[in-house]
Parts: C-alpha cells; structure tokens; sequence
C-alpha cells in the first residue's frame, strides 16, 4: 500500500522537463515513440509507392526477347551463298567475281548457332512476355501483354555495391542526383559526343563501374520515344556484340540512359574520324568488328521474338572495345517485328547512304533494311570510303554505285582502303565483297539473313597479338575524349544537292512520309 503511494508520489513529483510532473513527461515520451514508429512507417510505405508508381509509369517496361532457337539454322547451307561460278549476276551488273570456296561448313555453322543459343538462354534466363508495336511510330503504340517474369541471372543481377531498391529487375533505377555525381555535374570534359537527341557524358557510378550517360534532350517528342524504345528494345537484352544499358533516370522532365562505358571509341572515329589519325585498323581488326556486329544483328533478327528491327546501323553506332569488340548502340530508332508479320509500315528513318532503297521509297520496313545497312557498312569498312562523299567527282559520290562499277569493271582490287598497312588476300576480298553484294542486292527478299552473312564472314580466323592494338590510341575512360560531334540530323530534304558537304556523320530523320 505504501510503495503504492510512494509511486503515485513520485509520479506526481516535478521534473527538470520545465516543471512539468514524471507521468507527463513519461506520456509525452511514449507518445513521441509511437509517433516516430509510425512516422517511419509512413516514409517506408511512401518510397515503397513512388518506386511502384514510377515503374508503372513506364507501364512496367517489358522484360521481353526470350530467345527461340535460332530457328530453320539447319537449313542453311552454307555453299548456296556463294554458287561456284567465276561471276555473279547481281542486280542486273554481271560481276567479274571469283568465288572462292567457303572454308565453314554447315556443321561448323549449326555448332556455333547452338553454342551461341545456349549462351543466350544461359544469360537470358527469362520468362516473360512479348511487346507489340501495332506498326506506328507513336509510342503509344506499344502495349504489355503480360506482366514479366524475371529471373535474375549473373549477367542480369544488380550491379554490386548499388543499392538493391533501385533494381529494376533488369537494370537500375538511378536517381538525378546519382547521375550528377558521376558525371561531375555533367562537366563539359567528361561529354564523349553528341547525337541527334542527346548528349552523352562518361561518368563513374558510386561502385566505380564507368559509364555514358545519355541525357535526352529535354522536350521534343522524338527523344521521348527514342528513350522509351531505347528501353524496350535492349533494356532485357543480353549479347556481347550489343552495348548493354544498365539503367535509366527519369525524374520530372529529365530523361537519361545509362550504358557500360565502351572504351575504344566507335568505327566511324577509326574510319574517317580522329583515330584514323593514329593509326589504321587493320584487316583482321575490321573484320573482327564486323563479324561482330553481324552476330549482334542476327541475335536481334532470328533469336528474338519479337525480332528487333535497329533501323539506324551506320558507323558511329557501332562502338569497339579495346579487344576490338563491336558493341551496337543507339538503339533509339528501333522497331519490333511481331512473329507473322512480314514487315511494318513506319515512317522513314535512318541515315542517308544507309537506307535501303526500298524502304526509303515506299516506308515498309523489315530486318532486311538492316541487313542493307550492314553491307553498306561492310564496303565503308573495305574501302575507307564515306557512303555519300561530296568531295569525290561525281560518279564516286555514292559509294554503292561506284563500288558495283568497279567491280563490274573487273576492277575490285582497286577498291581496297588505301590506309591498309596490310591489303587483305584476294580470297578475303572476295569473301567480304561478296558478301557486302548480297547484302545490298535491290531485291530485299533475295538478301541473306543476318545469320547467313555471319557464316560468310567468319573466316575462323584470329587477331594476332601484334595487330590487336592499333598503335597508342585507345580511349581510356580517364583521359582522351573522343571527338566532340554537333547535333547533325538531317531531313532527306537537307541533303544538299551538289557541292557542299553534309555535315558528318550524316543522322537521323531521313525523311518523313
Ligand atoms: N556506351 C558508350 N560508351 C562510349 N561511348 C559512347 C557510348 N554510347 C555512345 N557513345 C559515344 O557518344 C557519342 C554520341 O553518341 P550518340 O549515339 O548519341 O550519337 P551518334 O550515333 O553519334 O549520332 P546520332 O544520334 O545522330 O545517330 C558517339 O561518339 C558515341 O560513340
């Protein structure tokens, strides 16, 4: 009874808590506990929101491309690409060819196809669902069909040491802050070049992983979609030939994509641009890019459903790794090909001298524009030569003309980039000629698919140790820049019509419908 009494009294007693009594003091403590409890269950449950909210905003972007199996691979044959004649009529021009025999085999083929399919299901191991584009540019077009399942695998897990909350599933979700940091508040010395809708930084995320940072710029329709598309397209997608994006920004108006740093520039520095300074690449190291590229595109075109359409394959988008790798960028004008479809009708984009000629004229677009694309790039590679160069007298302006003249002429070893230390075998040339003439055939239905041209490519040869590296040029992440490119879009309509010189590399809308 009277230690009862004595606690009421002590409870009664006045503390130094502003004279106020213990019971008081001991209910306004409890009070702020609970409060605070409760404080942080709300912030808990706010952040929770907003990161469902805004991954919603972006209608849960696909988890897409489960690869297939390089589907009827073992119905090609490898010796139909080139038939045994000692010319090939091709489009229209009989061409003074020889064509060597083709050294892989339909076996080699069809092991390296599976090889390469188990791979990707390895690092894909998805499940999930498709994305269609009803054939429209509008990005509305795009709808989910399904909520994706994603499993995480070593190539897909979060980067290490960034926060797991910001794992998308596939890539990060970074903050604008995240993003000012490393790129040092977007320091004019850290940007690379600058595209069409974009420009891009090099940074160093907080683990230390370097990065390009695209930052779209701000408001125009055009940039909006690309991001998005640039998202869908290879947000999921895995191949060593394709740059991978590790996340995106997007916070009020900013939109920003963040990729694997590519260290040793793109082919078009190495072509025409300022590494071509330094040194030329060699045969073997131009074949090896483009070899590359090839799988990459056959990877897009025949392993993915839907396939991916890039629609923009030119030079400066093909980045090159300091083992000279080829990494495909920019995917921003990328189209899906659903399954059944033979082609979509879409506006015409791309970049003058690459735009396969049936699409530029009527707008029906399918992989066989990219494969157009492709053999354009190949004789750029073989022969040095812009696609369109106005400072060449007027029958070589056009690259693929010139080049179907030359060899009509039976002139094709003429034809060969004059900055090669080493000139490629005859048997080289003709492997990459031939191939660069199928691709570009005016007949899109008779171009080779994307996997057809890898087996004519790949010669199963190595770069040498000595040829590896061109001499002192590659690009440190740290230290030089590759050159700085002005905004350089151009409409078919701008292209001028006789003396003056595009701005290079030529970018973009080709022109509208
Ligand atoms: N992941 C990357 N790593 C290193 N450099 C990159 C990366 N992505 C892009 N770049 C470089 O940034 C520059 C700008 O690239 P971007 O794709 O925006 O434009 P572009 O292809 O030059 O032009 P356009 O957008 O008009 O086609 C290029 O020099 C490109 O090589």
């Amino acid at each position: 009874m009277s230690s009862n009494s004595t606690l009421t009294e002590s409870l009664h007693e006045k503390t130094i808590v502003f004279g106020l009594k213990l019971w008081v003091v001991i209910g306004i403590a409890v009070g702020a506990s609970l409060l605070g409890i409760l404080l942080i269950l709300v912030i808990c449950l706010t952040i929770q929101t907003w990161i469902r909210r805004s991954r919603r905003a972006f209608k849960e972007l696909p988890m897409t491309q489960i690869p297939s199996a390089f589907k009827d691979i073992t119905e090609v044959r490898v010796a139909d690409q080139f038939s045994p004649n000692d010319y090939v009529v091709h489009d229209g021009l009989l061409l003074a060819i020889e064509n060597g025999p083709v050294e892989s085999t339909d076996k080699d083929a069809v092991q390296s196809a599976q090889e390469d399919n188990s791979r990707h299901r390895e690092e894909n191991n998805l499940s999930g669902s498709l994305v269609h584009t009803d054939g429209c540019d509008g990005i509305q077009s795009v709808s989910v069909c399904e909520q994706p399942s994603v499993h995480a695998t070593a190539d897909s897990a979060p980067l290490d040491g960034l926060p797991e909350f910001s794992y998308l599933g596939w890539g990060h979700w970074f903050t604008l802050r995240d993003l000012d940091v490393a790129t040092d508040h977007f320091a004019k010395d850290n940007v690379i070049g600058e595209g069409g809708y974009g420009v891009v930084y090099r940074g160093r995320l907080s683990n230390g992983t370097p990065v390009a940072v695209k930052k779209i710029l701000n408001n125009l329709g055009q940039a909006e979609r690309e991001f998005r598309v640039e998202v869908e397209a290879i947000g999921n997608v895995r191949h060593k030939n394709l740059v991978r994006l590790l996340g995106y920004c997007v916070e009020g108006t900013q939109r920003m994509l963040v990729y694997e740093f590519v260290n040793n520039g793109n082919l078009e520095s190495w072509l025409h641009g300022e590494l071509s300074q330094y040194s030329s690449l060699t045969w073997l190291a131009r074949m090896k890019v483009l070899l590359g590229t090839a799988k990459a595109l056959a990877y897009l075109h025949e392993a993915l459903e839907p396939k991916v359409v890039h629609r923009d394959i030119k030079a400066s988008n093909i980045l090159i790794d300091d083992e000279f790798n080829a990494k495909i960028s920019d995917f921003g004008l990328a189209k899906m090909l659903g399954a059944g479809k033979s082609h979509i009708a879409t506006r015409v984009m791309g970049t003058f001298g690459y735009v396969a000629p049936e699409y530029a004229n009527s707008g029906l677009l399918n992989e066989k524009s990219d494969v157009y694309s492709f053999g354009v790039l190949l004789l750029e590679v073989i022969t040095g030569r812009d696609p369109i160069d106005y400072d060449r007298p007027p029958s070589e302006v056009n690259l693929v003309d010139w080049l179907k003249l030359m060899v009509a002429n039976r002139r094709s070893d003429e034809v060969v980039d004059p900055h090669l230390e080493r000139r490629p075998s005859t048997k080289e040339l003709k492997r990459a000629l031939l191939t660069a003439l199928r691709c570009i055939d005016l007949n899109a239905e008779k171009r080779p698919r994307m996997d057809q041209v890898v087996r004519m490519l790949d010669s199963s040869e190595t770069i040498p140790q000595e040829e590896r590296r061109p001499r002192q040029n590659r690009i440190s992440e740290n230290t030089e820049t590759v050159p700085l490119r002005g905004k350089n879009s151009i409409e078919k309509s701008d292209a001028p019509e006789h003396e003056e010189r595009p701005p290079r590399p030529k970018s973009r809308p080709f022109s509208s419908k």
